[in-house]
């Protein structure tokens, strides 16, 4: 027994010595903000089931765009939420040279270079029937007809600018059709952030509601290509194919259900390393502060720092600016 000569409350007792013992540290630099972006000028569409999160018109966007240089936060992460009008069976606005996205990734690109552009990958927003890809005549996502359509959609992103695209999909195969597109149209520096272990989950349903795909998508679901909740040997087998196919980061999504994929990820394969806390863990945590049920300031860091303690190297968080002003404050 060797109490007392070790007393685990010591190095607890003062706020110096539980400064030097702690292990990880969140920082402005670990975040990724996410916006929804859609058309106009001077719009601002709350999302009714993440109160606080707007949709964003490119003016908007290039406020959000400068509140994150000045917090220090280095990437912004950009899911269109188009007009019902741009939606077809083919998806083709996706590709638009001339597309929402692609206009937004020029005006952000030429106001905030230093900023990071993700681009979303998938063609979810761009379809009738609310798949990211696309369906035969069962409703099945094809895989080859769909990776051809996300190559299109990465080069023209590529071509606009973004930094990062990242394929959502969950399509086999896309990351490294992808590459090649990539290397072969002269865009050697367009990273790819694959999300390699992206779950079949429930917690996406207020995202839907953002990006407007959850009513026609209906009561389908995308069991046929996103995770299994039940499985993470089967993360790692996905993540190790999207690092074979020349993906630069992979990600894991969503996240505090997943820390334990997160961990195995990153010690397995020691890539640089995404976690998403999705659009349900945000209404979760919204929900319980506007009740006065949680300390809202408290557990959203808390959160975001059990990734880092988890292995994230970057976190993908409707919080992102919330985080950074608190980070600064303390
Ligand atoms: N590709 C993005 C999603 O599927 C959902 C993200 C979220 O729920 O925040
Ligand atoms: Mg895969």
């Amino acid at each position: 027994m060797n109490f007392p000569a070790i007393r685990m409350r010591r190095m607890r007792r003062d706020t110096f010595s539980r400064a030097l013992m702690r292990e990880h540290t969140l920082l402005p630099t670990d975040l990724i903000m996410v916006a929804f972006v859609i058309e106009g000028e001077g719009k601002r569409e709350p999302v009714p089931s993440m109160p606080g999160v707007e949709r964003l018109s490119i003016d908007g966007l290039l406020e959000l765009a400068g509140e994150c240089v000045r917090l220090g936060i280095p990437a912004l992460a950009l899911f269109p939420s188009p007009d019902a009008s741009a939606k077809s069976e083919d998806a083709a606005e996706a590709w638009n040279p001339q597309g929402l996205m692609q206009r937004v990734t020029r005006a952000l690109k030429a106001k905030y270079p230093e900023l990071g552009l993700i681009g979303d990958v998938a063609l979810d927003p761009y379809t009738t029937h609310g798949q990211d890809g696309l369906i035969d005549e069962n409703g099945y996502v094809m895989n080859e007809p769909t990776v051809e359509a996300l190559i299109k959609m990465s080069l023209a992103q590529a071509e606009a600018g973004m930094d990062f695209v990242a394929p959502s999909d969950m399509m086999d195969g896309r990351i490294g059709a992808i590459r090649e597109a990539l290397e072969n149209a002269g865009h050697i520096h367009t990273r790819i952030l694959a999300y390699s272990a992206k779950y079949a989950s429930s917690f996406y349903g207020p995202f839907r509601d953002a990006v407007g795909s959850s009513a026609n998508l209906g009561k389908g679901n995308k069991h046929t290509y996103q995770m299994d909740v039940a499985n993470s040997d089967e993360a790692l087998r996905e993540v190790e194919l999207d690092i074979a196919e020349g993906a630069d980061a992979v990600m894991v999504k969503p996240g505090l259900p997943y820390l334990d994929v997160l961990r195995r990820v990153k010690d397995a394969f020691g890539m640089p390393t995404f976690v998403y806390q999705v659009s349900g863990e945000y209404a979760m945590l919204k929900a319980a502060a506007q009740n006065g049920w949680l300390n809202e300031r408290a557990v959203v860091l808390e959160t975001l720092t059990a990734f880092k303690r988890a292995g994230a190297d970057a976190i993908l968080t409707y919080y992102a600016i919330d985080a950074a002003r608190w980070l600064r404050e303390a």
